[in-house]
C-alpha cells in the first residue's frame, strides 16, 4: 500500500519502502528490507532522519532495481498510429520497466544526431521512463553507407544496429565493429542472412510445410551468428546478438564467449513459451520476425538462459495498428507488444518451472542490459538514481489487451491468465507508476 502523508505526490520526495524482498544483483543482495531514497537517489541503509513523505508497504512484493528492456521499438517519428514516444513510454511503465532503449527503424531512419536527442527531448516530455535511443549501423538503414556513428553517440546513442533488418554486407559489419570500439559502444545485430528468408512468414520446417506458408530456416539467423561472432573477434568490436531464437545460435554463442569473443544474446519471452505450431491459427499475432521456431529451439533458448549464455532478457517490442495486423497473415507486418506483459510470461516460462531464480531472472533484466547500453542504470547502490520497481509476484490477473496502455494491442498473450505484474515503479525518485494507472504529478507532468 503507498500512504501519501502529504496531500499528492510532491517531486523528489523522501520515500521509505518498507519490508520487501529486495533483490540486487548488482550487489549480490536477496533479503528482507527497508529501502529510502531522497532527493531522486538511493540513499545508505538506514535511510533519513527526517519522515518520509511517501512510505510504500512492501511486504510480500520484490524491490529491485528499474527494470531495463534494451529492445523496443516507440514508433515516432513515422508511424505515429502504431506507438509513439510517450505511449511507448507509458506501456514500458506499466510493465515495471524504468530505462528502454529504441531501435532506428523509424521513418526516417534513425541515423543522426538530431534524430537522437529527438527522441530524448520526447522522453523528457513524456515523463514516464528513461528512453535511450540505438542508432541506425547505416546511413537510412539501407546496409550500403556507415551512419556518422560519432554524431550520434554525441546526440546520445548508446548502440548501433539497423533492427528490422540485418546488416547483411560483411564488410560494413566489419567496419562497424571496429568503428564503435572507438567510443566503446556495441553492435548490436538482428541475424538473419537476407537472401534465404525472402517471401518467408513463419520459421521453415515440418509446420510451415503443412501449412503451405512461406518459411524463414533457422540456418538464416545460424549463418549470420556465426559469421558476425568471427567479425567480432577479428576486430575485437563487442557484439550483440538480439533476439536469438535457434538451437544452434545459441550453441554459437556460447562457444565464442568459450573463445574469449566479445558477443553477448538477448531472448524475447515469445521464443521460450511459443513455437510455430500456433501458426496453425493463422493468427498474425503469432508472426513475429525472427518468427516462432520449434520445441527444441525453445528448450536450447531456455538451456541458454540458465547457463548464462543468454544474459539479457528484452521483449523487442514491435507494435502495430490493428487495420495492419489484421491483414491476412502474409500481408500482416512482423512483430508483437511486450512491455506489459515481459513480467508475467517470464515468471511463467522461467520461474514457475524453475529454470531461473528471481535473483538470476532480475539480473538479465537489469545490471546486465545496462552493462550492455553503457548506462549508469540497473542497480541500488546508494547514491545511484532512485529507479525502483516493485514486482507483486503473486497476484494472479488476465491479460486484456484493451487495457494496454500501448496504443496497440498485437500480442499472442491475450486471455492468458498469469501471476505477477509490476506493482508501483519509481523513476529518479518520483513514484510514477502504481497498479491501477500512471501516477499524475503535480503541475509538471505531461505539460512539458
Ligand atoms: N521484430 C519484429 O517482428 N518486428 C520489428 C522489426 C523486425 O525486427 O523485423 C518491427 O519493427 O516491427
Amino acid at each position: 500500500m503507498v500512504t501519501l502523508q502529504r496531500k499528492g505526490i510532491p517531486d523528489l520526495v523522501t520515500i521509505h519502502i518498507t519490508g520487501g524482498r529486495i533483490i540486487d544483483p548488482s550487489q549480490e543482495i536477496d533479503q528482507i528490507g527497508d529501502l529510502w531514497i531522497s532527493r531522486g537517489h538511493i540513499l545508505p541503509a538506514g535511510g533519513a532522519s527526517d519522515d518520509a513523505e511517501v512510505v510504500i508497504d512492501a511486504t510480500g512484493l520484490i524491490v529491485c532495481p528499474g527494470l531495463i528492456d534494451a529492445h523496443v521499438h516507440l514508433r515516432e517519428p513515422g508511424n505515429e498510429e502504431d506507438e509513439t514516444i510517450a505511449t511507448g513510454a507509458a506501456s514500458a511503465l506499466a510493465g515495471g520497466m524504468t530505462s528502454v532503449a529504441c531501435m532506428p527503424n523509424t521513418i526516417p531512419a534513425l541515423d543522426n544526431q538530431a534524430a537522437a536527442e529527438f527522441v530524448i527531448l520526447q522522453a523528457q516530455r513524456a515523463r514516464k521512463v528513461n528512453v535511450y535511443p540505438v542508432g541506425a549501423v547505416s546511413k537510412g538503414r539501407k546496409g550500403e553507407e556507415l551512419a556518422e556513428l560519432g554524431q550520434l553517440v554525441a546526440g546520445g546513442a548508446v548502440g548501433f544496429t539497423d533492427d528490422g533488418a540485418p546488416v547483411a554486407s560483411a564488410s560494413l559489419m566489419r567496419r562497424a565493429l571496429q568503428y564503435a570500439k572507438m567510443f566503446d559502444r556495441v553492435i548490436m545485430q538482428h541475424c538473419q542472412v537476407p537472401e534465404l528468408t525472402v517471401g518467408g512468414v513463419m520459421n521453415e520446417g515440418f509446420e510451415s510445410t503443412r501449412l503451405g506458408l512461406g518459411g524463414m530456416p533457422a540456418a538464416a539467423e545460424d549463418i549470420m551468428v556465426a559469421r558476425d561472432i568471427r567479425l567480432a573477434e577479428i576486430t575485437g568490436g563487442r557484439l550483440h546478438i538480439q533476439h536469438i531464437s535457434t538451437a544452434r545460435s545459441v550453441e554459437l554463442v556460447r562457444e565464442g564467449k568459450r573463445r574469449g569473443v566479445r558477443v553477448t544474446a538477448e531472448a524475447c519471452p515469445h521464443h521460450f513459451t511459443l513455437t510455430d505450431e500456433r501458426l496453425r491459427t493463422f493468427d498474425s499475432n503469432f508472426k513475429m520476425n525472427p518468427p516462432l521456431r520449434t520445441w527444441s529451439d525453445v528448450e536450447a533458448v531456455i538451456g541458454g538462459l540458465k547457463d548464462g549464455t543468454i544474459e539479457i532478457l528484452a521483449t523487442d517490442h514491435a507494435p502495430h495498428a490493428p487495420e495492419k495486423k489484421m491483414r491476412e497473415l502474409d500481408q500482416a507486418p512482423f512483430g508483437i507488444v511486450g512491455l506489459e506483459t515481459l513480467v508475467p510470461i517470464s515468471i511463467l516460462g522461467l520461474i514457475e518451472p524453475g529454470h531461473l531464480t528471481w535473483p538470476e531472472m532480475i539480473r538479465k533484466l537489469t545490471v546486465n542490459p545496462a552493462q550492455l547500453l553503457g548506462i549508469p542504470k540497473g542497480t541500488l547502490q546508494p547514491g545511484a538514481d532512485a529507479d525502483v520497481t516493485l514486482i507483486d509476484p503473486e497476484v494472479r490477473w488476465t491479460i486484456d489487451p484493451s487495457k494496454f496502455l500501448s496504443k496497440s494491442r498485437n500480442t499472442p498473450y491475450g486471455g492468458w491468465e498469469v501471476r505477477g505484474r509490476a506493482h508501483t515503479v519509481i523513476v529518479g525518485g518520483e513514484v510514477r507508476y502504481t497498479l491501477g494507472g500512471i501516477v499524475q504529478q503535480g503541475s509538471k507532468d505531461n505539460s512539458q
